[in-house]
């Protein structure tokens, strides 16, 4: 349970975790199922489970930029976008980004999956991780309403999770907007194949939430991992207590040994030990963040912060890769109701109301269509070789002396994706509300400035080449990493984003989605043009925000390839510590990344229980 460092003041633990976020709460849960296990989770925010902005779907983006919520996060200055600095929000609070995301459980593809044993990662496949993905969510049917008005039929239920934490359902508030789209899809070609949880599929269609169904609140790591064992007596969780590093040991022989953490808790600086293992779970951004401030890195780089070198370790930070994003909105035709009309306070306080009384109403569900296709101009024989030429072009451009060890390998994963007519090159959503891409901070580009009723269209590349990094900004843990994911510094990546982007009036004139644009109606942002593939990788660098899936910076690969981690998850030249969140992704999945995330904490629950059995 939630305590004060005072009362665990002499203890040692089995095992540390740093971050109960997403991941970190995956493992508290799994490990201190033998209550022999003792676990301490250490984490920087507070204990908001029962406040309504997180549980209530409709109430999300009111925590974005909210220190009490988020670590609000920028990048440093993108060179490709005009100087932007990119928001990035991460969640700070018990549960971690699951807490404050969209809520959308999208499942990956099953070749980027299979991608990380490509690099080198042997059991790390879709066939291993596939009982994963079942394993932490539930599956709750829709009714049959839904089902008809958001064609869920796609759902193979012999492949959905029975019994793990997470509860997965579908919004059963819906509009006209949800109805058209599954339909639209289907009118251009690109119904969806097959059950995405297959990891065979594209098309459009109406995916499930992170929602319980049957409370209608958000289902996440803090209330489906940990609040059914907050009174394991075994279990132990530190909240508003930031890491500031781990403690090492070196033996005779040299061996460097994890023993600890260092954290201030109510101002005052403590440590506590581990008997088994530090499980660094701080996220993308935190967790090397933590390795570097406790002289695991670049020593180049750890001395110019005066921080003394533990282990030599080059590729922390490296290999940032996120899905950029961009896209428009559309005004829809009078009397459709849109996410818009909440700048009326009536109109909040009465879908609040349903809410609180019925747990219906528009507060009850977030966005749920989306679809992931092929660049459409590139399946053409003329669109094939137009893309070889392209990408060889690009590969040219790219191949430098200096490129990290993993590129080539990656790059041709990608390339073999791309040229693919049955792998989805990007992820386009629809979004019931105006959005303003050229903002730089969450909370404005969700904002209502504008009048009118506005449908969004958004479009994120799923398989970037570009490559960023993290690194420490200081030697103070105060301080925010230096963030940059380098966003289109690999040309190829805004040659398809550009193309994906051309495609989306095509989309909004398929009917029936057609039917619910407004003839003549306002498009944001004003004065787009998109009329050339120039124009519209113009409005790619002016308009580029993240979808908010940054991952890859302790990578798991083989050390000589850009690895912080083994296929263990086991940090390279130190024993006893492991890292397990977004941060170990070798190669970002296609589609949204939090089930991705679930499904490795789960499997390394089991890697750490097989090794100290
Ligand atoms: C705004 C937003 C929207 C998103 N929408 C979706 C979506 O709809 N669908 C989807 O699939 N994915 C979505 N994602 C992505 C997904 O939620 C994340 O990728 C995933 O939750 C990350 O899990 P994690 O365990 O790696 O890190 P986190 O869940 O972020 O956990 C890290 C934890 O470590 C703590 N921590 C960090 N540093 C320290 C320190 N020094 N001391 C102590 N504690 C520390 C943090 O406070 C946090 O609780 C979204 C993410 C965001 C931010």
């Amino acid at each position: 349970m939630a305590q004060d460092a005072s009362s665990i003041e002499d203890e040692a633990f089995d095992f540390i975790i740093i971050g109960g976020g997403t991941a970190g709460l995956v493992l508290a849960n799994r490990l201190t199922i033998d209550p022999k296990v003792s676990v301490l989770v250490i984490e920087a925010g507070a204990d908001r489970l029962k406040d309504p902005k997180v549980t209530t779907p409709g109430l999300v983006s009111l925590m974005y930029d909210d220190p009490k919520y988020d670590w609000s996060f920028h990048t440093l200055p993108q060179e490709n976008l005009y100087g932007k600095r990119v928001s990035h929000s991460r969640g700070k609070v018990v549960g971690g980004s699951s807490a404050i995301n969209v809520l959308a459980l999208i499942y990956p593809a099953q070749s980027s999956i299979d991608a990380w044993a490509k690099l080198g990662n042997k059991g790390w496949d879709w066939e291993t991780l596939a009982p994963y993905y079942r394993k932490f969510h539930t599956f709750n049917a829709p009714s049959d309403e839904t089902t008809e008005a958001l064609a869920t039929s796609y759902i193979d239920e012999a492949i959905q999770g029975k019994s793990g934490p997470i509860q997965s359902c579908f919004p059963e508030f819906h509009g006209p907007l949800g109805k058209a789209w599954p339909e639209t899809f289907k009118n251009l070609n690109f119904a969806l194949t097959s059950d995405p949880l297959s990891g065979q599929s594209t098309g459009g269609f109406t995916f499930l939430s992170s929602v319980d169904p049957r409370t209608r609140e958000r289902s996440h790591a803090g209330s489906a991992y940990y609040a059914p064992i907050v009174d394991r007596p075994n279990l132990h969780l530190l909240t508003d207590t930031l890491v500031e590093k781990i403690v090492f040991a070196k033996s005779e022989t040299a061996t460097v040994t994890a023993t600890g953490v260092q954290f201030t808790h109510k101002g005052s600086c403590q440590v506590r030990k581990a008997r088994n293992e530090v499980l660094l779970c701080a996220g993308v951004f935190n967790s090397p963040q933590i390795l570097e401030l406790s002289g695991v890195g670049s020593s180049k780089l750890l001395q110019s912060h005066g921080i003394n070198v533990v282990v030599e370790s080059l590729n922390v930070g490296e290999n940032l890769q996120d899905h950029p994003m961009t896209g428009m909105s559309f005004e829809v035709v009078d009397g459709l109701a849109t996410r818009d009309m909440v700048r009326d306070p009536k109109i909040i306080k009465g879908a609040m109301e349903a809410y609180q009384s019925s747990r219906k109403g528009p507060m009850s569900s977030t966005a749920h269509s989306v679809a992931s296709l092929p660049v459409v101009e590139f399946l053409s024989e003329k669109g094939r070789s137009e893309l070889d030429q392209l990408l060889d072009t690009c590969a040219r451009a790219s191949a430098t002396p200096e490129s990290p060890p993993f590129q080539s390998s990656q790059h041709a994963i990608i390339r073999s994706i791309l040229k693919s007519p049955n792998e989805g090159s990007i992820i386009i959503g629809l979004s019931n509300g105006q959005m303003h891409f050229n903002k730089a901070l969450q909370k404005d580009i969700w904002g209502i400035t504008d009048p009118g009723n506005f449908m969004s269209f958004l479009v994120a590349l799923a398989h970037p080449f570009s490559r960023g990094t993290v690194h420490i900004s200081s030697p103070s843990p105060s301080d925010p990493p230096a963030i940059d994911p380098r966003y289109l510094s690999h040309p190829m990546d805004v040659e398809i984003l550009a193309r994906h982007l051309r495609f989306i009036p095509t989309i909004a004139e398929t009917q029936p989605l057609a039917s619910l644009v407004k003839e003549g109606g306002r498009r944001l942002p004003e004065n787009m043009d998109i009329s050339s593939i120039d124009a519209a990788k113009e409005h790619c660098k002016r308009n580029l925000i993240t979808n908010n899936h940054p991952c890859g910076t302790c990578a798991m690969l083989p050390y000589e390839k850009g690895g912080v981690v083994d296929e263990r998850l086991r940090v390279f030249g130190v024993q006893g510590l492991r890292v397990v969140d977004a941060s170990v992704f070798p190669m970002i999945p296609r589609g949204n990344i939090q089930s991705s995330v679930y499904a490795v904490a789960e499997r390394a629950a089991d890697l750490i229980k097989e090794d100290w059995q």
